[in-house]
């Protein structure tokens, strides 16, 4: 092994060509990637671009193969991993499969800060149980506090994992695809939400995965653009979502508005390219 560098503790993820490798594919990599206490990142790129395994070590639940990975002022490798994890709230699709379904609503969000799905032997305290529902709350759950989750719809479960993942008071807060599976009122439904979190000082970091630019919550400070592993670019949002490094990302002409603070994109239209297969023509 190198010489590690010392991790900058006002830095909460420090990367230094972090890179995953299985079997022989580099699944995401080599990437550098400083984010900051008040940064609000968005991760977006196609279909196995190398978003989830990246979130994977800044979640520290794998390690890099090779490259320095340093989270909240500590580095993966040397620092015991259940003192890290705390500290970074997550919500995904991994950790919504493990919800049984006959869960209390409260009982999974207050039991956030005990690292257990569930309620088991636990005691609570009030503070416990206020905190819950202070979360469920700003995400517009409250009124879900005694349902069981195997009741809630798609949009509903989103928003009681990341009152889950915001329990813990952590301070850097994961979301990947927090959007996906959910119609248009609750796509922007989430999107309102995500937007007061992102503007409140008080709120952790947050790094956002996604494929779609529409679920950009305004407020969102960077991003980071990736293609097969690799970084197209990255930096303050507005110099990254762009038309042109969308289309290097995609590998199609994307056209690109910006209105109101949010973004839309779709395939620009290039003539004599409108009938299926057609190539001739422009
Ligand atoms: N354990 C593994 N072994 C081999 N390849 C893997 C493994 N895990 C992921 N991959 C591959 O690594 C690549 C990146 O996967 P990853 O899940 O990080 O992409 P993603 O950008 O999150 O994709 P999606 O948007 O589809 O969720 C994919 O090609 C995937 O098939």
């Amino acid at each position: 092994m190198g010489v590690v560098s010392e991790p900058d503790p006002d830095l909460l993820i420090q990367f230094e060509d972090v890179l995953i490798r299985r079997g022989g594919n580099t699944l995401v990599g080599p990437v550098s990637w400083n984010v900051e206490l008040d940064e609000r990142w968005v991760v977006l790129g196609p279909n196995g671009a190398g978003k989830t395994s990246l979130m994977r070590i800044a979640s520290a639940e794998v390690y890099p193969t090779s490259g320095t990975a340093h989270l909240l002022g500590e580095t993966l490798g040397r620092v015991d991993i259940s003192e890290l994890k705390p500290r970074i709230g997550m919500s995904s699709s991994a950790v919504a499969s493990r919800v049984p379904g006959d869960e209390i609503v409260s009982d999974l969000v207050v039991s956030a800060g005990y690292a257990v799905l569930g309620r088991w032997r636990e005691q609570y305290d009030a503070m416990d149980t206020d905190r819950a529902v202070e979360m469920l709350e700003s995400l517009g759950a409250e009124h879900l506090v005694d349902r069981t989750y195997g009741t809630l719809s798609e949009g509903e479960r989103k928003r009681v994992l990341i009152a889950r993942a915001l329990m813990t008071d952590p301070e850097l807060l994961l979301l990947d695809e927090p959007a996906a599976g959910l119609d248009l009122g609750g796509r922007e439904d989430l999107v309102a939400r995500l937007t007061d979190l992102a503007l409140d000082p008080d709120a952790p970091a947050i790094v956002l995965i996604t494929h779609h630019v529409e679920e950009i919550p305004p407020g969102f400070t960077h991003a980071m653009l990736l293609k097969e592993g690799g970084v197209v670019a990255q930096g303050l949002i507005e110099d990254v979502i762009t038309s042109a490094n969308l289309s290097e990302a995609f590998c199609q002409e994307i056209a690109l508005d910006h209105v109101d603070g949010r973004y839309f994109a779709r395939r620009a239209r290039v003539p004599g390219r409108h009938r299926r297969g057609g190539s001739s023509g422009a």
